[in-house]
């Protein structure tokens, strides 16, 4: 099937399983091209530097923000995070679809850059269950877990501003249902 490369958005409340979902689609389409976002947030245990996130200092940050590097960034649960502009671009140039895992805030600033961009929001089942996940992810804090989950009731009011929502309930469902959305999008 003939595609046409597309840029996807995909947020989400922390623990609405976006990571969960990508990492499924991706092993069925390896050709997407998934950005890796920067971050001051410190590394869990076995994150990897340039390969989960570019790790950097708020210094650092602060200084690729001054230099223009970003195509979007945004505070998030108390850190900085952003997309930078080279890792959208070397995968736009090899006529890849891109991917950027991002929250609320930064989907509507690349929707201004690329008003063609797809907007995807995974959504949980309920908040019982949000929470469920998060707490079973084990990687946040007490104060951490409650920021999230205060923040995702505000996230949750931009679902209607995205193009398609997906509810994840079953994983195997939800993925299918996300790989279909991007094939809709990319044979337009
Ligand atoms: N459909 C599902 N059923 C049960 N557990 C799930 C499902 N989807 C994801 N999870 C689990 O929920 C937790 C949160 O998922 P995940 O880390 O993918 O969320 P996320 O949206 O990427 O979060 P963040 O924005 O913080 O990166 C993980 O432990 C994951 O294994
Ligand atoms: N605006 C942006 N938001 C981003 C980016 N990369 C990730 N995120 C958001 O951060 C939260 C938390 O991530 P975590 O790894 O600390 O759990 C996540 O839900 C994303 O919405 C980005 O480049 N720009």
């Amino acid at each position: 099937m003939a595609r046409t490369p597309r840029l996807f958005v995909v947020s989400g409340p922390s623990g609405a399983g976006k990571g969960t979902l990508l990492s499924m689609v991706r092993k069925r389409r390896p050709d997407l091209g998934l950005t890796v976002s920067a971050t001051t947030r410190p590394p869990r245990p076995g994150e990897v530097d340039g390969v989960s996130y570019h790790f950097l200092s708020e210094d650092e940050f602060a200084r690729r923000v001054t230099n223009g590097e970003f195509l979007e960034w945004a505070h998030v649960h108390g850190h900085c995070y952003g997309t930078l502009r080279s890792e959208v671009d070397k995968r736009i140039s090899s006529g890849q679809s891109v991917v950027l895992e991002i929250d609320v805030q930064g989907a509507l600033n690349v929707r201004h850059v690329y008003p063609d961009a797809v907007l995807v929001f995974i959504e949980p089942p309920s908040m019982e269950v949000l929470e469920q996940r998060l707490r079973g992810r084990g990687t946040e804090d007490e104060a951490s877990l409650e920021l999230r989950l205060s923040n995702a009731r505000r996230e949750m009011e931009f679902a209607p501003r995205y193009d398609v929502r997906v509810v994840n309930d079953d994983a195997e469902v939800a993925s299918r249902e996300l790989e279909a959305t991007f094939e809709r999008f990319e044979s337009e």
